[in-house]
């Protein structure tokens, strides 16, 4: 109880910019900016019955504590610039000196920023008992590739961005270093499908995730992925 409870608030801390864990980077408290209090994980008008159908479901096995509903926000992850140099310099000391911090002022998480039912439509939930992040995802018209298809770049996005949630719950702050994969059919725009992705092991700062990308019958496998994911050492000059 005391691990999933601990891997739960891990997850949200570093899902909402890593708040309440600790922020060896940061130089600010005081309370979230507004754009953390919008929660894009929770139903909208704009999705479809199959996807509203499935996040009730999972919300159903969140009840009795199994699976944790992952928030996901809208944000920019600092609150201060001095924040996001602070980070950067501590992590990624090498990119650092070609990034323009005005800019950065701007940045934003981009699978969260389409108007609704337009892009990436997501919502994630976790298993700690099993390591599991299952995304519900429903790619919307602007994502088209092939016509009448998801683009590949957009599948790989998402597949990036679960497996890549999945990191981070068990080891804070990670990066990909390496993403395969397999495109078996494609995707049908606007339709409703289910990423699930399995911790396999981790071996020191390194963490291996496979993934797949089924129908919601599960009758068709769209997508396998594997994945590696490296813990970000301070100490190296990355
Ligand atoms: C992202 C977390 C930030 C935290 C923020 C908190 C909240 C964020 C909120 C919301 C986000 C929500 C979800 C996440 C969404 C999306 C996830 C996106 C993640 C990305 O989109 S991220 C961008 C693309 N990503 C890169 O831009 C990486 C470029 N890259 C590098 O920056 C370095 O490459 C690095 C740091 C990866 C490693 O560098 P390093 O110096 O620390 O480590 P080193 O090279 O020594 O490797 C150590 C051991 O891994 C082996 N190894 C390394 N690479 C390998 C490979 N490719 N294949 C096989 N083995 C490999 C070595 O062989 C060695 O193995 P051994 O120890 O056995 O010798």
């Amino acid at each position: 109880m005391l691990r999933s409870c601990a891997a739960r608030l891990h997850a949200v801390g570093a899902l909402r910019g890593l708040r309440g864990c600790a922020r060896p980077w940061a130089r600010s408290s005081g309370p979230a900016p507004e754009f953390f209090h919008e929660d894009h994980s929770l139903p909208k008008p704009s999705w479809s019955k199959d996807m509203r159908l499935l996040f009730d479901q999972f919300m159903k096995k969140c009840e009795d504590g199994s699976w944790i509903h992952l928030p996901s926000y809208n944000y920019t992850l600092f609150q201060r610039s001095q924040d996001i140099s602070a980070f950067i310099h501590a992590y990624l000391p090498t990119a650092s000196k070609l990034i323009n911090e005005e800019k950065l002022l701007q940045a934003k998480i981009f699978t969260r920023n389409f108007e609704d039912g337009l892009g990436f439509e997501y919502v994630m939930f976790y298993n700690d008992v099993e390591k599991r992040v299952v995304c519900v995802f429903e790619g919307g018209p602007y994502l088209q590739g092939m016509p009448g298809c998801l683009h590949g770049g957009a599948i790989a996005t998402m597949i990036d961005a679960t497996v890549g949630t999945s990191a981070m719950i068990a080891e804070g702050i990670v990066m990909t270093a390496n993403l395969n994969i397999n495109f078996k059919r494609p995707v049908p725009l606007c339709s409703v499908v289910l990423i699930n992705s399995q911790l396999d092991k981790i071996e020191g700062r390194k963490l291996f995730i496979s993934c797949n990308v089924q129908s919601v019958d599960e009758k068709t496998l769209y997508t396998e992925a594997t994945s590696l994911f490296i813990k970000l050492d301070p100490e190296k000059q990355v």
